[in-house]
């Protein structure tokens, strides 16, 4: 699609400058196959990651932080009262906290975790389409006017019910990554088709938007957007240098630290979809 100057490029570009200038500091509680990219994206967008999850340290910990970021990619029955603990916390203090569905649908266990997860407020909730798809149909039934065949429209409406009932912003990864408030929706149209080849580039990116929730606690919409938009630009500028997976994974966290201003506004390119 034809990028379209507007005000997101300077959005997306106040964003990562606040990252970089305020190093917010993360708590992640999240999946084993994730922790490391997961880090290490947060180090090079400028933020400071702590993967701290057991539960005898939430009540300490998790009321200095400035965001948490709750996966449930490799749940056990062990963790989640660890999950529930820490986003109640963030929630009473008034934090913002992001969940990131990993397989919501894979079983009555993580679909109820993640519906457990959702009755406590999550600020952003950002999934693949059956992720969301399976969690919206969870808690709001079937989307109304779902006689589309088509994938991501499917996802955009059952963002935006999800939306509507949570009082989280939702943000549905893909081609285009679509972020809704229950209102409004836009398409973050940046990103490459090999970051899907990469595992947790998902769980990466829903950081990310911790860390820029994180510093624009107000605009939780504009920072889910802007954060979703770098992230895209990082594996476009990666993939110029890449030959696959693994070395994509590498010059995405190289781009990422490294990306300016001038390269930030002539690649955001974030639309309205509604
Ligand atoms: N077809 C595509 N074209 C461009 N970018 C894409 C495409 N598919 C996914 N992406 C980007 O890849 C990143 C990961 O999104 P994806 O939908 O694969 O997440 P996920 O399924 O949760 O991944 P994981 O669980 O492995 O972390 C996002 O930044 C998204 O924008
Ligand atoms: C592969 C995988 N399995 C559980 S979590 C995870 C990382 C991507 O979400
Ligand atoms: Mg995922």
């Amino acid at each position: 699609m034809e990028k379209e100057p507007n005000e997101w490029g300077p959005k997306a570009w106040a964003h990562l400058s606040a990252v970089r200038a305020q190093s917010p500091l993360i708590q992640c509680i999240t999946n084993y196959v994730s922790m490391d990219l997961v880090a290490n994206t947060l180090l090079s967008a400028g933020a400071s990651p702590a993967m701290l999850h057991t539960i005898e340290e939430i009540p300490d910990f998790t009321p200095h932080v400035r965001a948490l970021y709750v996966n449930v990619g490799t749940l056990s029955a062990n963790w989640l009262p660890s999950m529930k603990a820490a986003a109640q916390l963030a929630s009473q203090l008034g934090k913002p906290w992001v969940l990131d569905p990993v397989a919501a649908g894979a079983s009555g266990f993580r679909l109820n975790a993640c519906l457990e997860l959702v009755q406590l407020k999550p600020t952003v909730i950002r999934g693949n389409a059956s992720e969301i798809i399976a969690l919206s149909r969870a808690s709001v039934g079937p989307t109304k006017g779902v006689d589309s065949s088509h994938e991501s429209m499917d996802a955009m409406e059952a963002a935006r019910c999800l939306a509507e009932a949570s009082g989280a912003i939702v943000a549905v990864s893909g081609a285009v990554d679509i972020v809704t408030d229950g209102r409004r929706v836009v398409g973050a149209h940046n990103g490459v088709p090999m970051m899907q080849k990469i595992t947790a580039t998902g769980c990466s990116v829903t950081a990310l938007i911790a860390a820029f929730v994180a510093v624009d606690p107000l605009h939780a919409f504009e920072a889910t957007a802007s954060a979703l938009s770098v992230y895209g630009i990082a594996g476009e500028m990666g993939m110029s240098m890449a030959k696959g997976p693994a070395s994509l994974r590498m010059h995405m966290i190289d781009c990422l630290h490294g990306l300016d201003q001038a390269a930030l506004l002539s690649r955001t390119n974030i639309t309205a979809l509604s």
